[in-house]
């Protein structure tokens, strides 16, 4: 895991442990082992630390993190490196991170490739730098760099790290040879100052008003978080003497590895990079298929939505014909575009430059015969299916035969979909979240007959374009929608019951929510909701007035329809759940007369209200979802709940810190959740939804602890076997 060699008087420990050379136990010990190997052999001057491959060490080995420890740790590996006698060189190349940068920060100089990056990226695991980081990097890059760097998680360019002093230089070609030269014009013993314990803090004259000011920002960007707090009094300690610094720090960082946002933001981790490994069948898979290249695509569609994913695709350099039939909507959507780019260009997230290219990329067109010869096109047009199956019978026609038709759905059977062409294999969801260029999620939806070739390609294109690509089955509403569905009509009936939009959205958003759902129904505009459940009606045979009260036996509410019919459609109204300043403004208040409609709402369908816990809004929130996702499990629509979780994290906002609604039940205990949901089930017998999920009762009621990798398998099996 380290391999010892010696270049003339030079040690090189060089970490071999593919594919990020995170240090887990044999490295450790690896290193330790070189550095006391190399200080006893007298022919030796000094020591190298270099990562074979693509990168110095990125980190300790997460996984290890919740398992019983082994050999040295990383303090005492560092601790050997800083008291060595010969000078120690980290010799940085790729991505120098986390306890990878606490080993270079031991080490007596540090010298990088200029397109090597640092950091210290512990918070989103929700942890700090535990082995020292938060006590040695205010030494070299002062306080309120360090709490910047170590709150945010960012990784650092090497030219940056440069600046702060955090590099002591940035070399070109080949590193190991850069770094021998180095070596060579080194002192043969280590100056006082190279060992970072003996330096003070940078920034102590201000380090209140540095502590202060860090602190409100992470109050008001990571809200509901506990590890970047503690990296910030951790820091702050680094103002005491060295030795009790590190207790502090210490001492900081075992109560966020006990708690429990540490193991679910590690456990987010793992979840994130399964979520984009898919398996479908034996033929079907991630291992057997490959994806075709996509050089050239086509959105239908200029609206919010298309306009949303036509950014998207330019930005990660893909050329863009854009449909609209009419040329008005070409033309707002084509400014639209120009105004998102610009936006980035404004926030300084890409150059004017950058920008230009982009739209240059860009060919605005009304006719799909424009589309014939894009390699992949995605339909962004209104949610209706008639529609959609035209759309797919003439690009099957038009396009060339290779072509990958893929439609932006939400909901809508791909099958169905896929029948209006004679290339069903070629037809697939990708489902993108509003705002498309924002949200990370894209929910792709195989159908019965789409190849693991198309499958291969989208998921490719979701990792091109920076998104997280999950792969679901066709079903109504996927499992995004599917599950938030339970969530949202739950949440309409809090309030016939008793709650109003904002008690409720309070609740949910100190459950870690970025917004309480009538927030989010405002933003989204309420007209959105009601054109689908008129769709819907239409679709099922049946009418949906602001007096229903159940639909095919199922209770409903038609108080969203009420505020849209008063014409209250949200933010871009300046009146929805709530009211508004003016039309578009963010600030939302409370509004008396959405409180009137509602309590006049009650009183007309005779419904007596009644004061509403918060274990019952966030139990009745959150079970129904979650009783939806082990149904996805069970119908295969869903194939692990890492899929469903990340699902929740990146297109809904879950927090972070609770892993997502799957993590979420396994902390409560399966037992627990099946039993409120057996509760809510006897309690609401007209919502047919709170039937326990078979799934779940057989791993609730099998007396023993599943690990949720086994969820899904349990799906196919009998309980006997569980
Ligand atoms: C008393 C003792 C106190 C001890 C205190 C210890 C304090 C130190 C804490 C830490 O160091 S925590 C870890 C900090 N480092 C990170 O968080 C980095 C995490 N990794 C990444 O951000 C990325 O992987 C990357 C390094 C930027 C590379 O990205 P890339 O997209 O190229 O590859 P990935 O698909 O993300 O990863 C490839 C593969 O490697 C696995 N992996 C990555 N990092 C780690 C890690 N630190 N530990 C274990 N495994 C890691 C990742 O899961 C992928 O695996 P597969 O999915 O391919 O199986």
């Amino acid at each position: 895991m380290v391999d010892y060699r010696t270049v003339k008087s030079v040690a090189v420990l060089e970490v071999n442990n593919p594919p990020v050379n995170a240090l887990s136990y044999n490295v450790r010990q690896g290193l330790q082992d070189g550095i006391e190997r190399a200080n006893k052999d007298k022919e030796i001057k000094s020591i190298i630390i270099i990562g074979k491959g693509r990168t110095y060490p990125a980190g300790a080995d997460i996984s290890e993190f919740s398992k019983p420890h082994k050999g040295p740790n990383l303090i005492e590996v560092g601790l050997g490196i800083e008291s060595s006698r010969k000078p120690v060189i980290s010799a940085i190349h790729g991505t120098c991170l986390g306890g990878g940068l606490e080993i270079a920060l031991f080490s007596h100089y540090r010298i990088a490739l200029e397109s090597a990056k640092v950091g210290f990226p512990e918070v989103a695991l929700g942890l700090l730098p535990g082995a020292h980081g938060t006590q040695r990097l205010p030494r070299v890059a002062g306080m309120a760099f360090a709490m910047e760097i170590i709150t945010s998680g960012r990784h650092v360019s090497a030219r940056e790290a440069l600046q702060h002093g955090i590099l002591d230089k940035l070399v070109k070609g080949n590193l190991l040879s850069e770094s021998l030269d180095f070596a060579a014009s080194l002192p043969f013993s280590v100056p006082h100052n190279r060992r970072l314990r003996n330096v003070p803090a940078k920034g102590a004259e201000n380090a209140d008003r540095i502590f202060e000011v860090a602190l409100n920002k992470v109050k008001q960007k990571q809200n509901g978080f506990i590890a970047p707090i503690n990296c910030l009094k951790a820091v702050k300690a680094a103002l005491l003497p060295y030795e009790e610094g590190a207790k502090i720090e210490r001492e900081l960082f075992m109560e966020l590895l006990t708690s429990g946002q540490a193991k679910a933001q590690q456990y987010v981790f793992f979840a994130e990079r399964a979520a984009t490994r898919w398996y479908v069948s034996n033929e079907k898979n991630q291992k057997k298929c490959s994806a075709v290249p996509v050089k050239t695509t086509g959105v239908i569609g200029a609206g919010t939505m298309g306009s949303g994913i036509v950014v998207t695709l330019l930005r990660a350099g893909l050329p863009v014909i854009l449909v609209e039939q009419d040329s008005q909507n070409l033309e707002r959507g084509v400014n639209m575009i120009k105004g998102i780019l610009q936006g980035s260009v404004n926030l300084k997230r890409m150059t004017s430059q950058q920008m230009n290219k982009c739209l240059q990329q860009l060919t605005p067109a009304q006719s799909l015969d424009s589309l014939h010869n894009v390699d992949l096109v995605i339909e962004a047009v209104f949610e209706n299916l008639k529609l959609k199956e035209e759309i797919f019978g003439k690009l099957d026609e038009i396009c060339k035969q290779q072509t990958i038709l893929c439609s932006n759905t939400s909901t809508l059977d791909i099958d169905k979909i896929a029948r209006a062409t004679k290339r069903p294999d070629k037809v697939i969801g990708t489902h993108f979240f509003a705002p498309a260029f924002v949200m990370p999620l894209l929910e792709n939806v195989y159908g019965t007959k789409t190849s693991g070739e198309t499958i291969a390609t989208v998921m490719n294109l979701g990792k091109t374009i920076r998104k997280i690509p999950v792969l679901v089955k066709t079903c109504h509403g996927f499992v995004a929608n599917r599950m938030l569905a339970r969530y949202q009509t739950e949440a309409s009936f809090l309030l016939e019951e008793g709650c109003l939009p904002h008690e409720y959205d309070q609740v949910m958003e100190e459950f870690g929510f970025p917004m309480g759902a009538f927030k989010v129904g405002d933003l989204s505009g309420l007209d959105i909701g009601y054109r689908i459940r008129q769709e819907l009606a239409k679709a099922n045979g049946y009418t949906v007035t602001t007096d229903t009260r159940y639909i095919q036996g199922e209770r409903f509410s038609s108080l969203a329809d009420k505020l849209y019919e008063l014409g209250r459609l949200g933010r871009k109204t300046g009146k929805g759940w709530y009211k508004y300043d003016r039309p578009g403004a963010k600030e939302a208040f409370v509004d008396p007369d959405v409180t009137d409609i509602i309590l006049k709402h009650c009183k007309d369908a005779g419904i007596i209200r009644r004061k509403i816990s918060t274990q019952e809004i966030v139990e009745r929130s959150m079970y129904s979802s979650i009783n939806e996702g082990f149904r996805c499990l069970e119908d295969g629509v869903a194939s692990k709940p890492e899929d469903i979780d990340v699902i929740w994290l990146h297109g809904f906002g879950f927090p972070r810190y609770r892993g997502g609604p799957m993590y979420y039940a396994s902390t409560i205990g399966l037992a627990e959740v099946y039993d409120r949901i057996c509760y809510y089930h006897k309690t609401f017998p007209e919502s047919s939804y709170w039937v326990p999920s078979d799934l779940l009762r057989k791993l609730a009621t099998s007396g023993r602890n599943i690990p949720m990798s086994d969820w899904s398998t349990a799906a196919t099996v009998n309980k006997s076997r569980l």
